[in-house]
């Protein structure tokens, strides 16, 4: 817990450790001013005002510190939380910069989101609220549990066995309401999500009459939520109950020889001091079980917090790739890929399954291949989304490992099918493909995107602003912002992951606008679903379950009549098209 917290605060940690140590002098302190009341007691008890009154200031002088200390403990703790806010989204931001590209997944993207707000304001939460009195509530039973042993050794040592005992079963309760937790955050992101699928499908479903369908997932979700719910509640209040037995049972043990105690005092006559001391260490057993009971009742709170630091950990815990120690220059923009396998995580199958294939500088590449077929996860190998799990990857005849990020980053463009505007203007989203370029560069790239058209329509040009995530403009206006992008950025190799049939079809004739420009001049490899960029193509690669079950020229692939001749057949059949195999004029320039 700790850990996290000081990575969260970087060069903020000072902060934390002097609240902590604040908070446990705050808890000895009190632990010290509860053990002044014996002397106070046994004294006052033998009539002796003289002797008691030391004490009784010192207990004062102990009570008027513990108030002005705790007033500093807080506001300590509401510093490390503030500073937890100002601080820490920056630090989490710099994790994210050095984490592979290919962490971020929609599922991980979801997580982190997560963990950025919600997570983010229950941590900075917990040390002025849960962490100073769980903090006192551990210190200040260790003092009572000295001043017992002093009192009665007896007493002392039950309440000092029955620290480790209430610490297995507080680490007992957590461990089975957490597991009951985990289950229940698991269900409710699932009906989460049916209830936004249902939300978002709703034109689709009212169009073709299918919500009884959509209906019953959702009411699955909701189900398995409820029931999952009603585990968590059982399992929470029993793990509560638990908690709160234990204490009460190491009080009842502390009665029980306490009543031992009085019994042999009073078979040997109780004297004024015998009496005296019983009530004081009786008194110490209730201050003693309060703090326990304080301790039992935030152990709900620390479980929640765990996991919400858990999920930072997590974050954490992600490697950055490693950089070269002594970074090559790639010799050209040739990629090459050599027995390669990948899998996405250790325990997982691998994706792909030793490949071997060469693509030449300056040529264009079509991958095709089923869904899931591994056409996305061999692009991002070569962009070095992740590194592979065997084999290598080579650009210009380098590893890629062998070559410094920043390098590689500059070797390479990409257009995805998804696309992200910062919130600005036309014209700096495009610019973001190269900071340096001129004005001019700028208008160049985005009149080759198609994107002169927009901005002929917008009064304030390529100064309008885009709205966050490009939200103030059409899907297929932002695709073609993000296409100049690329074109500005004019790496030696572009990574297109070409329209699917389903998507803007304007977008799409610039890309394939793009790519017609840019052969022979630009390494292209193209996850590619168009007939007509296929027929572009130098060399297709047929991918199958993640191995390359075809490769080479179109026309010696149609006329080994295999899956990409049959694949053709099926597409053509199924669009009513011939293909053309002659490349497109202008094509070569
Ligand atoms: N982040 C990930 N974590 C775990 N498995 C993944 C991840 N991304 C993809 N996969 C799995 O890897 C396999 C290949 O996926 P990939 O996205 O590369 O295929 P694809 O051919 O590009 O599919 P599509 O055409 O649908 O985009 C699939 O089985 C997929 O489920």
């Amino acid at each position: 817990m700790l850990k996290t917290l000081v990575q969260l605060l970087g060069e903020d940690a000072g902060i934390l450790r002097r609240y902590s140590w604040m908070a446990v002098l705050y808890g000895a302190l009190c632990g010290l001013s509860i053990a002044s009341v014996v002397p106070v007691i046994t004294h006052l008890l033998n009539n002796d005002v003289r002797g008691a009154t030391p004490w009784l200031l010192a207990l004062l002088a102990g009570v008027i510190l513990c108030w002005g200390l705790r007033r500093h403990v807080e506001q300590a703790g509401i510093r490390v939380g503030v500073a937890i806010l100002q601080g820490a989204r920056h630090r989490l931001g710099d994790q994210m910069a050095s984490m592979p590209v290919g962490w971020f997944s929609p599922q991980n993207t979801a997580r982190l989101s997560h963990v950025v707000t919600q997570g983010m304001m229950s941590v900075a939460q917990l040390p002025a609220h849960v962490f100073t009195p769980v903090i006192a509530g551990v210190i200040t039973p260790l003092v009572l549990v000295g001043a017992l042993l002093v009192l009665h050794w007896q007493l002392g040592l039950i309440a000092l066995l029955a620290l480790p005992l209430l610490a297995a079963v507080l680490g007992l309760s957590s461990m089975l309401a957490k597991r009951a937790d985990s289950a229940f955050q698991q269900r409710f992101a699932e009906a989460s999500q049916r209830v936004v699928e249902f939300a978002q499908a709703q034109s689709v479903l009212r169009a073709f009459n299918g919500e009884g369908n959509s209906l019953r997932l959702l009411e699955d979700a909701s189900l398995q939520q409820r029931r999952s719910g009603m585990r968590l509640i059982w399992l929470s209040s029993s793990a509560a109950v638990m908690n709160s037995w234990v204490v009460q049972a190491v009080f009842a043990a502390l009665l029980i020889c306490a009543a031992f105690w009085l019994n042999s005092e009073l078979d040997g006559g109780l004297q004024n001091g015998d009496m005296a001391a019983l009530i004081a260490a009786l008194l110490l057993v209730s201050r003693f079980v309060d703090s326990l009971q304080e301790v039992a009742g935030y152990s709900e709170v620390v479980r929640n917090a765990r996991g919400q630091l858990d999920a930072i950990e997590e974050l954490y815990a992600v490697e950055p790739l490693p950089e070269p120690d002594r970074p090559q220059i790639p010799r050209d923009s040739a990629i090459e890929l050599v027995d390669v396998h990948f899998r996405y995580a250790a325990q997982e199958a691998e994706v792909l399954r030793g490949l071997n294939v060469r693509i030449e500088a300056g040529s264009m590449t079509a991958l095709i291949g089923e869904s899931g077929s591994g056409k996305s996860t061999l692009a991002g190998l070569i962009a070095r989304s992740f590194d592979v799990s065997e084999g290598a990857v080579l650009v210009g005849g380098v590893d890629v490992r062998q070559i410094a990020s920043a390098q590689l980053a500059g070797q390479i463009s990409q257009i995805f099918q998804s696309t992200y505007l910062f919130t600005g203007s036309i014209a700096e989203n495009i610019r973001l493909g190269n900071p340096d370029a001129s004005d001019a560069e700028v208008r160049e790239a985005a009149e080759l995107a198609g994107v002169a058209e927009i901005i002929a329509r917008l009064p304030q040009g390529l100064e309008t602003q885009v709205g966050e995530g490009g939200t103030r403009l059409s899907g297929g206006e932002r695709q073609r912002i993000t296409i100049a992008r690329a074109l500005l950025k004019n790496a030696p190799i572009l990574l297109v992951d070409e329209a699917t049939a389903a998507l803007d079809t304007e977008s799409q004739a610039v890309i394939a606008e793009t790519l017609t420009r840019l052969r022979g001049q630009r390494t292209l490899v193209v996850i590619a679903h168009q007939l007509s960029t296929i027929a572009q193509a130098d060399q297709i690669i047929v991918l199958e379950d993640g191995l390359i079950v075809e490769c080479g020229a179109p026309k010696q692939l149609q006329a080994q009549q295999g899956r990409y001749a049959h694949f053709l057949k099926q597409r053509q059949a199924a669009a009513g098209w011939r293909i053309n195999q002659q490349v497109p004029t202008g094509a070569r320039n």
